[in-house]
């Protein structure tokens, strides 16, 4: 759906010139919801602009639906342009308009007719949940009801992606939630393909199908959000992590703990349905180890749950090894931390 190809962005020039981009290639496909996370100045704002041209990239294509954005003309991508809607982290709303207002403007631009506009404003304002206020102000709405009538124009012109550039970095954690559900909620009603750059890893592990993690203009890491996730390679994916699934504190400490026997301190990660078997307890008891478990989380990345354990097995090395395998061997990911 999406395909950006040697994608480089210079901004100024000489010896005032930025490198935002730098010959980044990235393929999103329909349907998805794709994540794209970095720290501040990574080039995520740079990207998602890109791809709807708001920003022209210095060298490089933006393929969207099959057609080259960068080869077309104004007139051209005006009309490519109307497939591709987006929402920001200030709403970017007009503020002299009422809601209704700020969702019929994109239908007015195109001069659809005053029917047409009515039945299709209150459409979308059902949507997003917002019947009770279409005559009110921006300024008398709040942060996420202020997002819910981005989302309703940009769906307006019925695109086919939508660009979300740090959509809900300005809203409190409960109203995230109620945006990323509605988000969701639209992604699988009209197979919309969703793009969307964060800086919170939380917010890629509730709704992205797969991420790629962008640092100095380049992306270092890509998958799916579980891999990445769960085998996270590069430090910077590490680093976005950390917060999530915190074990390094509590593995230094297990490592001086003195046992009279040996010990292996292992990460052992549970995905899907065998999050909630019992398979560690029925392998420790056919081997003979014990093991205390050091740190443990069970939640779900978007509608997968997993279960990971930071586990110190004892005992005989040979029944370790064979505990490590047959965890293996049911399919569990296997880490030896020490
Ligand atoms: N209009 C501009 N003129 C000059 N340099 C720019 C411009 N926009 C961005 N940059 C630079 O390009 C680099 C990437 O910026 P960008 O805004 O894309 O990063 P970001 O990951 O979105 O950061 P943040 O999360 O802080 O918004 C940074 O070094 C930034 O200073």
């Amino acid at each position: 759906m999406i395909e950006l190809k040697q994608l480089t962005k210079n901004y100024g020039k000489g010896t005032h010139m930025t490198t935002a981009l730098s010959g980044l290639n990235l393929s999103v496909e329909k349907g998805e919801i794709f994540g794209v996370i970095g720290h501040s100045g990574a080039g995520k704002s740079t990207l998602i602009r890109c791809i709807n041209l708001l920003e022209r990239p210095t060298s490089g294509e933006v393929w969207v639906g099959g057609v080259d954005l960068t080869s077309l003309s104004t007139k051209s991508l005006q009309a490519e342009r109307r497939k591709i809607g987006m929402i920001f982290q200030h709403f970017n709303l007009l503020s002299s308009a009422t809601v209704y207002d700020n969702i019929a403007f994109p239908l007015r631009l195109i001069h659809t007719s005053k029917s047409d506009i009515e039945q299709k404003v209150n459409e979308l304002l059902a949507l997003v949940g917002l019947e009770e206020h279409s005559d009110k102000y921006p300024a008398q709405l709040s942060g996420g009801q202020k997002q819910r009538v981005g989302i309703a124009r940009a769906l307006a012109s019925e695109p086919e992606v939508l660009l979300c550039d740090e959509a809900t970095s300005a809203l409190d954690p409960q109203t995230t939630d109620s945006i990323l559900k509605l988000l969701l909620d639209i992604n699988k009603r009209f197979e919309l393909t969703i793009v969307l750059i964060t800086h919170e890893m939380h917010v890629i592990q509730r709704i992205c199908d797969r991420v790629a993690v962008i640092h100095a203009g380049g992306i270092v890491e890509h998958g799916a959000v579980t891999d990445v996730f769960l085998k996270p390679k590069h430090p910077v994916t590490r680093d976005f992590i950390r917060g999530e699934l915190d074990n390094s504190e509590i593995i230094r400490e297990a490592m001086n703990v003195s046992s009279p026997i040996s010990s292996r301190v292992m990460k052992v990660t549970f995905l899907g349905s065998k999050t909630y078997e019992s398979i560690l307890s029925k392998i420790v008891r056919e081997t003979g180890v014990d093991f205390a478990i050091l740190q443990g989380t069970i939640s779900t990345i978007k509608d997968t749950p997993y279960g990971q354990l930071i586990v110190r097995f004892e005992g005989n090395p040979d029944d370790i090894v064979i505990t490590k395998d047959r965890l293996i061997q049911q399919g569990l990911e296997v880490e030896v931390m020490g």
